[in-house]
């Protein structure tokens, strides 16, 4: 059974999930500029469960418009510690001075996924799981960093849970997947219930 699905995403590791998942799907990555949508919603004190709907909203509609009858899928994964929005690292100084930052400490991670079709929202969800580090040494971190930066710059957190990443904490309070990027569990719900996969 063919779906008609679009991600609308340039992460490898959600394409993957869905790959991996047996679904199929095309890609188009949205041109959004998230940084002026953040930084709005942010200045109306917007909340980051919010934040993270909003965005993955505007990546899907951004596709949706032009791709008639089609389900589109857009994401969003951001980082909220201690109340402040992290965002990716954009150089491993400033990964490992938020990763310094988190340890020994619980952070969550949300990650909010939207399908829209002709142009309207049809499925939202905001995945949502808590993570504690571990107290690691700092000789520890900087030889992660140092080791993983070329993988890791492409996480919201600094760290790939599926590959070292995993050694940095000591509790995961939620779904896996969420933790990737993706609620795939709520989206497989929905497509089985919508008819385009089969269970
Ligand atoms: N492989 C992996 N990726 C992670 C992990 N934690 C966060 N990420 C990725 O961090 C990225 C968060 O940034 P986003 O802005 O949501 O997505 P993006 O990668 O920029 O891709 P777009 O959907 O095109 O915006 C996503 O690609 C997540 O999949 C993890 O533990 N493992």
């Amino acid at each position: 059974m063919s779906t008609h699905i679009i991600l609308a995403s340039g992460s490898a590791i959600r394409a993957q999930l869905l790959r991996q998942a047996g679904i199929e799907f095309g890609v188009e990555r949205p041109d959004v500029d998230e940084e002026a949508i953040k930084t709005e919603l942010l200045n109306r004190n917007a909340a980051p469960r919010d934040i993270a709907d909003a965005l993955a909203e505007q990546k899907a509609l951004k596709i949706s418009g032009k791709a008639t009858g089609m389900m589109v899928l857009g994401c969003d994964q951001v980082l909220d510690f201690e109340g402040k929005l992290l965002s990716k690292p954009e150089n491993p100084d400033q990964a490992l001075e938020q990763l310094t930052a988190m340890r020994g400490k619980w952070h969550t991670l949300l990650s909010a996924a939207v399908i829209c079709r002709d142009g309207k929202p049809i499925w939202r969800h905001v995945g949502q799981v808590r993570l504690q580090m571990r107290d690691s040494s700092d000789a520890y971190l900087s030889d992660y960093v140092t080791r993983n930066w070329d993988s890791i710059c492409h996480a919201v957190g600094a760290y790939k849970l599926e590959e070292e990443g995993v050694r940095l904490f000591s509790a995961i309070d939620g779904d896996y997947f969420n933790v990737l990027g993706l609620p795939l569990m709520e989206l497989i719900n929905f497509l089985a219930l919508q008819g385009m996969i089969e269970q």
